[in-house]
């Protein structure tokens, strides 16, 4: 039997109602492998713990999830109790970068099934690799003085070690593909960081002949996610590019609802973190109508990383059988319960595997 240990997070909002759904999901998948066993623990770090402990989680809370396989997080942020930028920071950020996570990896791509609000999708298939470690999301800058004197400063990191990382993941993953890579840019207006983020780009496009590559500035390429995302394959971003471009590759989904990630750690040292594009919703939150799909499919990445990839692809079809059967919640059309949605892929896996 291959046990797997699962740090379960499910944090703020519609991450409580989509995180159990998806654990039903892996224990469907357990059934169905017959030699693969989940193992969960539990942890509420969320904003109800913060109003209660004065912290996200406890000082021990790393060491507490560091020996799992994965962690496997819902959404974070209830601005009501606690400031996003405290309750992201010392909890989702604060993992992204102490375990290295150091790239996060969002497809986006058409589901049988699904309606885009695109008028001619055209089938895109594209694969955005985003920086998840430095860039716009650094701690480095402050505040001095009071009133119109105020000052700001918010510092953006572009390491050489970084840089060189999400793009060498980049294009070793667009060579697994259909062998297009493009950067998300702005070295027009820019002047250090994106130039550097450029120079980066073009020398090491040297030493991947076979990978074809596009550089195109943010704005343009965000009008291209709209107006002709079937040329698109890989594309790899900057922290904040990528995860502007992730929400704008699950709007042409049909819905963020639907959207998953990966959070990699790339050294072995600490478990990737497998937690949706969305957040925790806090507009739909309680009524039982978040669609957990976005979630389901972001276990389908975990089975791909901890070397089930089989599982996984029985789940993806799964959700896919489900969506062309109409079985939908209302943010894609539907008018059907997250519990619905999830019986519904269950019973689909379990129609497939015989
Ligand atoms: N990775 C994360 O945990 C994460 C990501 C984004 C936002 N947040 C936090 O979540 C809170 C809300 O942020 P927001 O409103 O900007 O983004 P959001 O993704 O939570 O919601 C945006 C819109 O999409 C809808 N939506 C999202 N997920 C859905 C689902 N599964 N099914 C159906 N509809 C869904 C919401 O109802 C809302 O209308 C904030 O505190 C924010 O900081 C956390
Ligand atoms: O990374 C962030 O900014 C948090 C959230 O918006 C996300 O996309 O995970
Ligand atoms: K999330
Ligand atoms: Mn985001």
């Amino acid at each position: 039997m291959k046990t797997l240990e699962l740090a379960v997070i499910p944090g703020d909002g519609i991450g409580k109602e989509v995180v159990p759904e998806a654990l039903r999901v892996l224990d469907a998948i357990a059934d169905i492998h017959g030699g693969l066993k989940f193992n969960y623990t539990h942890y509420p770090w969320s904003s109800e713990y913060y109003i209660e402990h004065g912290t996200m989680m406890p000082e021990n809370g790393l060491e507490l999830i560091k020996g799992s396989d994965a962690i496997f997080l819902g959404a974070v942020g209830d601005p009501n109790l606690v400031p996003d930028h405290i309750s992201l920071g010392e909890l989702l950020l604060r993992i992204r970068r102490e375990f290295e996570q150091v790239i996060n990896v969002r497809p986006a791509k058409q589901l049988r099934g699904m309606v885009s609000p695109l008028s001619n999708p055209k089938n895109f298939d594209i694969l955005i690799v985003r920086e998840n470690s430095e860039g716009e999301y650094s701690s480095s800058g402050g505040r001095v003085h009071n009133g119109i004197d105020e000052i700001v400063v918010q510092n953006a990191v572009f390491t050489k070690r970084g840089v060189s990382r999400v793009m060498e993941y980049g294009f070793e993953i667009a060579g697994k593909r259909n062998g297009h890579l493009t950067s998300a840019t702005k070295s027009n207006g820019i002047a250090h960081s994106m130039p550097f983020w450029d120079e980066v780009f073009k020398e090491m496009a040297a030493s991947y002949p076979a990978i074809k590559t596009r550089s195109e500035h943010i704005d343009a390429l965000s009008a291209f996610f709209v107006t002709r995302p079937e040329t698109l394959d890989v594309v790899v971003a900057s922290n904040l590019f990528g995860d502007i471009l992730s929400d704008l590759g699950a709007a042409i989904m049909g819905s963020i609802g639907i959207a998953p990630a990966a959070n990699i750690n790339l050294n072995g040292k600490y478990p990737s973190m497998f937690e949706p594009v969305h957040g925790s919703a806090p507009d739909i939150y309680g009524k039982g109508i978040a669609n957990p799909i976005g979630q389901i499919w972001t276990a389908k990445m975990m089975l791909d990383h901890l070397g089930e990839p089989e599982m996984g692809e029985i789940l993806l079809e799964a959700i896919e059988r489900t969506l062309e059967s109409g079985v939908k919640t209302g943010d894609i059309g539907g008018s059907s319960t997250t519990q619905e949605v999830t019986d519904a892929i269950i019973a689909a896996m379990k129609e497939q595997t015989g």
